[in-house]
């Protein structure tokens, strides 16, 4: 496995991540374990920064995707790390202001925000919208409106780009679920609409075109069209203020994964917005929203082996205690990941097995095929490059508690997410009073 951030292998031949010995770790806080570096989650925060605050052409503003991984803690350190906050349902505007974001850096997206959340976003003070379709336009200038306030806006535009990455998870394609199509004019028509509104102010444009992108051209190609767009709005006298480019940044899970450097594609943004901005009067602040490429490579699961099965001939199956309810990606995805054995990191590996979740399903795989030692029942099974979207989709299937969530830091362990317990689990269920069992009396 590909060591990441402050991960390394200590005298005892144990993986270590944050100075912290991960078998200890494993008798500490029990297994399945998300490890996060909090060490690397800040210096890839800092990177991305630096990487912009070097293009001196025009302000470039960093924003942190929490969907990718959101927990106070964590909002603590985007918070410290000076970035801005993208938010995309109530929760996870909720987890922000309970940690003491400030409200002014957070942004909203999504594509189906409802009254409420509308509501308590505005009331909250929060920064921008990022305005998704025309629905949400009207429903956003009604609530702001009946609350006396502006709420400022950038419009989501879906530019017709399809990114060369997993379907699932493409979504600057024309046919999307996400934004006002650019093509069709439907996102020029959402500009002039939202300029005669009374309780929105229209401010810039925003375009994601996928994640776990590894070129710079889907990112400049979008950056094209985007400015055709803006370009079109300033000739009819609304010209923008912002140009976010969204995140997308791809992060290496296997050797196949060649990661563009942060200051690569931020160099080729910044050029791009350069040339295809000239027409503008004033160039326009240029924001990214990156989530995985933050914390992803900086999150480590830790599993115990469990069974281990042989098929004859075809295959070794290695369970461990967590799965498709932990980590999601392999199933949805059929992304690969990497491991080693936390507590036998040293030696050399003898059998190529499969890594077997223990959900009652079959896809419920996590590794197919890797070259390991000779595994046994009480290894510590860690698997790397999940800080992104292995929490923050997380599922009690199987009523499997969800497992805790540590921070690292120079031989620090702080829990941020406590293990959900059994009582967790069933704690929301209530059973209507004709199901409830009769306690017969004698009497
Ligand atoms: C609008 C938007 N911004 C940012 C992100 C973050 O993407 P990534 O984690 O790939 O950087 C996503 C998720 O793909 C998204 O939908
Ligand atoms: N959840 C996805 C990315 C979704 C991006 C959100 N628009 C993943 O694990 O790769």
């Amino acid at each position: 496995m590909y060591l990441h951030g402050t991960s390394r292998i200590n005298r005892q031949g144990h993986l270590e991540i944050g100075g912290c010995d991960t078998v200890e770790l494993a008798k500490r806080f029990g297994t399945p374990l998300y490890v996060m570096d909090e060490e690397m989650i800040r210096e890839r925060m800092r990177s991305f920064v630096k990487a912009c605050r070097e293009q001196t052409d025009f302000a470039f503003r960093v924003a942190y995707a929490s969907k990718a991984f959101n927990t106070l803690a964590m909002c603590r350190v985007v918070e410290e790390e000076g970035l801005m906050l993208d938010v995309v349902s109530e929760g996870e505007l909720v987890t922000a202001l309970a940690a003491g974001f400030p409200a002014e850096r957070i942004y909203f997206h999504g594509n189906n925000k409802s009254k409420g959340e509308i509501k308590r976003a505005i009331s909250a003070g929060i920064g921008w919208f990022v305005v998704d379709n025309f629905v949400e336009l009207e429903l956003l200038q009604q609530v702001a409106n009946s609350l006396g306030q502006v709420a400022r806006i950038l419009l989501r535009v879906s530019p017709g780009i399809e990114a060369h990455t997993h379907s699932y998870i493409q979504t600057g394609q024309e046919d999307s679920k996400f934004g006002f199509d650019l093509a069709s004019g439907q996102a020029f028509e959402a500009a002039r609409l939202s300029k005669k509104m009374k309780g929105v102010q229209f401010e810039g444009l925003h375009c994601h075109i996928g994640s776990q992108i590894f070129e710079t051209e889907a990112f400049t190609l979008a950056i094209g069209k985007m400015a055709r767009l803006a370009e079109q709005c300033e000739q009819a006298g609304y010209p923008i203020s912002i140009l976010n480019v969204g995140g997308g940044f791809g992060i290496r899970y296997s050797a196949d994964d060649k990661p563009l450097a942060v200051e690569e594609v931020i160099q080729a943004i910044a050029e791009t917005v350069k040339r295809e901005f000239r027409f503008a009067a004033h160039q326009p602040e240029i924001w990214v929203e990156p989530g995985r490429a933050v914390v992803g490579e900086a999150g480590t699961t830790l599993y115990t082996v469990g069974t281990v099965k042989k098929v004859p001939g075809i295959r070794k199956y290695v369970a461990v205690d967590g799965g498709m309810t932990d980590n999601l990606r392999p199933a949805l995805y059929q992304a690969k990941y990497e491991a080693l054995l936390a507590n036998r990191a040293t030696e050399t590996e003898t059998e190529v097995v499969s890594i077997a979740g223990k959900c009652c399903e079959s896809g419920d795989m996590l590794i197919w095929d890797i070259a390991l030692p000779k595994v046994k029942q009480g290894d510590i099974l860690a698997v790397g490059c999940t800080g992104a979207y292995n929490y923050s989709m997380a599922s009690n299937y199987n009523r499997l508690p969800r497992p805790a969530v540590i921070f690292v830091n120079k031989g620090e362990a702080d829990i941020v997410v406590e293990r959900e317990t059994l009582e967790d689990v069933i704690a929301h269920d209530r059973i209507p009073m004709r199901l409830q069992k009769q306690m017969v009396s004698e009497a």
